[in-house]
């Protein structure tokens, strides 16, 4: 079983999340749903460095202010990932570029919820409203 260590990026514009939609995937587990956009960790980068270069390459953005949030293990039927959230922010948003992505949405933490996230993912949502309601 394959075993994925992945940086996620909560990334924050105003007091919303960008959410975004994968693309099709021979997994229908995780196809075409909402993620913290991001990916896998490679040799001689830290968790930071993959997000930093990940978000540039998948948005053409670039993140600042990285704040650990999360860190999630989840086993999907075919691999299992370890993924840490960060909380950052970006101050280029109309520069943002769909290199993967299907969709992407600006929400409050209210309409977190509302949305067809991997299943990993939902911690890091859980764990956002619970926030905002404390
Ligand atoms: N980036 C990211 N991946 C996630 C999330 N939730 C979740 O289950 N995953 C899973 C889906 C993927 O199978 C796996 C790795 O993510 P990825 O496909 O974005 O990584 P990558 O860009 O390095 O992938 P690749 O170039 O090897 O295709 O983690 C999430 O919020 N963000």
């Amino acid at each position: 079983m394959k075993h994925y260590f992945v940086s996620a990026a909560i990334i924050q514009v105003n007091d919303e999340i960008l959410c975004f939609q994968r693309g099709p995937s021979k997994f229908d587990y995780v196809s075409q749903k909402y993620e913290f956009p991001g990916g896998k960790i490679e040799v001689g980068e830290t968790p930071e460095s993959a997000l930093v270069r990940e978000i540039k390459e998948e948005l053409n953005l670039n993140i600042s202010g990285l704040d650990f949030f999360q860190t999630v293990d989840h086993q999907y039927p075919d691999f299992k990932i370890t993924m840490h959230a960060f909380k950052c922010f970006t101050s280029n948003l109309e520069e943002i570029q769909l290199n993967e992505h299907l969709n992407f949405l600006q929400l409050s933490l209210s309409q977190l919820s509302g949305l067809d996230w991997a299943a990993a993912d939902i911690p890091f949502v859980e764990k956002l409203i619970s926030e905002s309601n404390g």
